[in-house]
């Protein structure tokens, strides 16, 4: 298969290494555009390296696979549209962590490109700029944003050759909002605080998590999603308690001083609140303090 992948950071390089290693033409595309054949690296949870190479597409992609920061997929998928990336048919994947751009993309798409969502758990490092290390093996979920062709399963089979398992959802936005909602609380106070994950087991963050968790599960019910609040704070509590050593994405970049993907995860989540006049305040404080310490886009 012919695909492209647009964002080549650490999720891209992860993905689209495996890719090309189980045989498929993998192309790579930076906000410069289509970049030249050349050599990439990844490596493996056991420390084997292997070594791969992009390909400079010479006919249209069958799959476009978009793995750039939230608050770059319109612009990224906007530049796909001007330089006609998407008129055959396609399938095009959006990637990333937090939600929003799927809503402002479906209507500007052609109709003969599919628009698929996913999410990853998988944990990957850029190591060098042709270099990507693999942290943590997790799941990939996908599901179809608007239609839900039978057809579009199959695509699950193109990432069998990764570690980890891809699963097909019939309602995609389940998984999305649970992500959502767990990054939503997790990211923010470790960004805020300055700590690891694991420190969010201490018992004096219980009350601010348990209203977290309250607004944004009374949110997502509001949106016809099945969450219920405890449900919430023992899945935040899973989940620091598994990646308790790892600083969170949103801490890395405040510290890094890069723009964070706050508005694509406490700030959607305060704007569907206010659609459904729902409390917020504990989402809305966070989204004010992460403001204050970086920008929230490029
Ligand atoms: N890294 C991880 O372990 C995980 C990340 N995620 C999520 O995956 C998404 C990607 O994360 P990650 O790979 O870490 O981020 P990176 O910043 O490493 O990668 C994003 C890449 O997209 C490129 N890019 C930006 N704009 C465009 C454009 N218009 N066209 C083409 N490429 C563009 C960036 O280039 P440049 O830097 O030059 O702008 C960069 O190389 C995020 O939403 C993240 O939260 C989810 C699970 C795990
Ligand atoms: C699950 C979690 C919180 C792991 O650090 C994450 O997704 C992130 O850091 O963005």
């Amino acid at each position: 298969m012919n695909i492209l992948v647009c964002g080549a950071g650490a999720i891209g390089q992860l993905y689209g290494g495996y890719l090309a290693l189980a045989g498929h033409q993998v192309g790579l595309l930076n906000s410069t555009g289509l970049m030249r054949s050349q050599a990439f690296q990844l490596e493996q949870l056991d420390g084997s390296q292997q070594r791969w190479q992009c390909t400079q597409l010479t006919t249209p992609a069958d799959v476009i696979l978009v793995t750039t920061k939230a608050y770059q997929v319109i612009p990224a998928v906007k530049q796909l549209l001007q330089q006609r990336r998407l008129n055959s048919p396609c399938i095009l994947v959006l990637l990333h962590n937090g939600m929003g751009p799927a809503e402002q993309i479906l209507p500007l798409l052609p109709a003969h490109c599919q628009l698929i969502l996913a999410s990853s758990r998988h944990g990957a490092l850029r190591t060098a700029a042709n270099n990507v290390k693999h942290t943590g093996i997790g799941q990939t979920d996908m599901g179809a944003a608007a239609t839900n062709d039978d057809h579009l399963k199959a695509l699950t089979q193109l990432f069998s050759s990764m570690p980890g398992d891809t699963f097909w959802h019939q309602n995609i936005w389940q998984p999305l909002w649970q992500k959502l909602l767990i990054n939503a609380v997790i990211n923010p106070l470790t960004a805020r605080d300055q700590v690891a994950n694991g420190n969010l087991l201490a018992p004096h963050y219980a009350a601010e998590i348990s209203q977290l968790c309250s607004e944004g599960a009374a949110v997502a019910r509001a949106a016809g999603i099945t969450m219920q609040d405890d449900q919430l704070v023992e899945q935040v509590r899973q989940v620091a308690q598994a990646t308790a050593a790892n600083r969170s994405s949103m801490l890395q970049d405040v510290l890094h001083q890069r723009p964070t993907e706050i508005d694509y995860i406490s700030g959607y989540l305060v704007q569907q609140a206010q659609t459904f006049k729902l409390p917020s305040a504990g989402h809305q404080a966070l989204l004010t303090q992460i403001h204050q310490l970086a920008p929230s886009n490029g």
